[in-house]
């Protein structure tokens, strides 16, 4: 492509050379430069990709397009004493400045990759839980109703060719449009993507074309330094990708979705065609009228709700729920979902409503729901002598509740909790987690998460103040194997071993370090060691 065609809608500067050069890529680390590259210099957390302008150039950029926060950030106005080490720029290179980067950079990339989320069904999942395994949900639906599926999440990226992990559950914005293109190459008519806060608020989905978006739920988390200042930041953020899709998936009965709904006015969407509620209740007239009263260009479709029939369900081995959908329409839509948990009733009504929007047909729909089970969520991974050992990766205070108060409502004996906190993450969810886990456990099992850079016995202080805030009894056992071995050798039959946190982790991080770690070899281990039990061991 002609660099020029790059910038066709984009206010620029070319500061130095033509824009007459051939280039073949663009990215935002120099690290993945190639000949003929484009390389976009933008200002991170840690550092400022400014620094990096020569390495771009030793690998053979074509030329760099500097975003305005590092352009009229930077002390001098000049592009020569940008050309990092090198002190020059080599003949035919372009240096251009970009302004409105929160536009420009979605611009661009769907300029160089022919806007692929066009070529597309993009849906988006928001929300501070359940979009992990909505994402899981919702793609199992449309590959059953035949249409061919890439996912974008905390797990992993599969762009219908290959499966890589994730390092951002959203990720970055240059990554995730190639990511988007890769798909369309690779004959996806779909695409799931999980959006984080953070991902909406760093501009990550700039230039995304959804077409429905979904509002799973909200509650306080990721406030703290480099994350959202208060929780009405994160509300904001939240609601703003609701600006950017046609149609508006939203759980009613989420307090805060008034506010959510209020987003999308309040940030002029021109685009959205309706929005559909799903609830456990019928909706009251009056929040009815508070959601319409925000937004009166809007139709809200209809509504979608649980009947009275919701009961436990067995599959023989794990618990699950069965219940009937009450569609807009009145038509019933009995739902079996193989994973345990109101919490997993709301994400399956998501993907219900989603469903009818695409004019899916409800049996298909209801079918696919059926047989579902997302790594690191409600997982089952091991029966011990009658006790169940589950993996999830509750990680803040409101999920770790959840899960204890469905598990406690589907067995009878005791419940050992095992789980530690992460480091350099919202200190809140420390003494909350000990606070929820020391009144509903029987017993609490403090360990290691994944430290990173803070030192992993203060984490463990901090979470003991909450159990001792609780009354609980508990025990430290700072090595995470030590710590499941001592929950599944004190549990019998009928007990239930959680160990919370680290779900799908394949890591554990120390000091910026990851080292192997995967909880179900850990239990494979334990239980080889004891000489006993059954793996569940189930692949998804
Ligand atoms: C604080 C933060 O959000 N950081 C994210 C951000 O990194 P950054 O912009 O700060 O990058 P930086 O390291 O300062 O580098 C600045 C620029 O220099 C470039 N560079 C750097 C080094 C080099 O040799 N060459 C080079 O060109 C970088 O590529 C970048 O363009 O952009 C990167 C690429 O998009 C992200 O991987 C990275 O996420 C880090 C790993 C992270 O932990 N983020 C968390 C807070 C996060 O985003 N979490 C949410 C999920 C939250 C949830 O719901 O659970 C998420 O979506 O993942
Ligand atoms: N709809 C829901 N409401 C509340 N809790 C949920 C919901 N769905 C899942 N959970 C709980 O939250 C945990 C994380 O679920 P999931 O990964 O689907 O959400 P997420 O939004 O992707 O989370 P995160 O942002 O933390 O990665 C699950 O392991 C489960 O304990
Ligand atoms: N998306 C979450 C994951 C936390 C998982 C937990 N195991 C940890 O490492 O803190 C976060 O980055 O805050």
């Amino acid at each position: 492509m002609r660099a020029e065609c790059l910038f066709s809608g984009i206010r620029y500067e070319l500061i130095k050379g033509s824009l007459d050069a051939d280039i073949c890529d663009i990215v935002d680390d120099s690290r993945q430069v190639s000949p003929n590259a484009v390389f976009v210099c933008r200002r991170g957390a840690v550092t400022n990709g400014r620094k990096y302008i020569g390495d771009a150039i030793s690998r053979g950029a074509a030329g760099i397009i500097i975003t305005d926060e590092v352009w009229d950030s930077e002390d001098v106005y000049d592009a020569d004493s940008m050309s990092g080490s090198l002190g020059y720029y080599p003949d035919d290179f372009f240096v251009v400045v970009m302004h409105d980067k929160r536009y420009s950079i979605g611009r661009l990339c769907n300029n160089f990759w022919g806007y692929p989320s066009r070529e597309l069904t993009v849906i988006g999942v928001t929300g501070t839980k359940g979009k992990t395994t909505v994402t899981y949900m919702m793609k199992k639906v449309l590959e059953t109703c035949g249409c061919k599926t890439g996912l974008i999440g905390t797990i992993e990226v599969d762009d219908c060719s290959s499966q890589v992990q994730s390092v951002n559950t959203t990720p970055g914005v240059v990554q995730l449009h190639r990511i988007l293109h890769n798909m369309v190459s690779n004959g996806a008519r779909c695409c799931v993507m999980e959006v984080s806060s953070q991902g909406i608020m760093l501009g990550r989905v700039s230039g995304v074309d959804f077409d429905i978006g979904i509002f799973t739920n909200i509650s306080p988390d990721h406030i703290g330094k480099n994350e959202h200042k208060t929780f009405e930041e994160y509300i904001r953020w939240k609601s703003t990708m609701f600006s950017m899709c046609r149609y508006a998936v939203i759980n009613m009965d989420d307090v805060y979705a008034p506010c959510i709904c209020n987003g999308i006015q309040v940030n002029g969407a021109k685009k959205c065609s309706g929005v559909i509620g799903y609830g456990m209740n019928i909706w009251s007239k009056e929040l009815y009228d508070k959601i319409s009263e925000h937004m009166p260009v809007y139709d809200i479709h209809f509504s979608l709700y649980i009947g009275d029939q919701l009961a436990m369900a067995y599959n023989g081995i794990t618990p699950g729920t069965e219940c009937e959908c009450v569609m807009p329409d009145g038509d019933r839509v009995p739902i079996h979902i193989d994973m345990p948990g109101l919490f997993n009733v709301y994400n399956a009504l998501a993907v219900i409503a989603a469903g009818d929007v695409l004019g899916f047909p409800r049996s298909t729909v209801s079918k696919a729901l059926e047989d579902i089970c997302v790594r690191g969520r409600m997982e089952c991974a091991a029966v011990y002598r009658g006790a169940y050992v589950y993996i999830d990766y509750a990680h803040n205070p409101v999920s770790l509740e959840n899960v204890l108060k469905t598990l406690r409502s589907y067995f009878g004996g005791k419940i050992f909790c095992v789980f530690g906190c992460g480091g350099n993450r919202a200190k809140s969810r420390r003494i909350g987690m000990g606070m929820v886990s020391g009144k509903m456990a029987d017993l609490t099992i403090v360990t290691n998460d994944n430290p990173r850079f803070e030192d992993p016995e203060a984490i463990m202080d901090d979470i003991e103040d909450g159990l001792n805030a609780a009354g609980a009894e508990y025990i430290r056992i700072p090595d995470r194997k030590k710590a499941i071995r001592y929950g599944i050798v004190h549990a019998v039959a009928g007990d239930v071993v959680l160990l919370a946190g680290k779900g799908h982790e394949t890591y554990q991080d120390v000091m910026g370090h990851r080292t192997h770690m995967d909880e179900r070899e850990l239990i494979g281990q334990i239980l080889e060691e004891e000489d006993a039990g059954v793996i569940c061991g189930r692949d998804n």
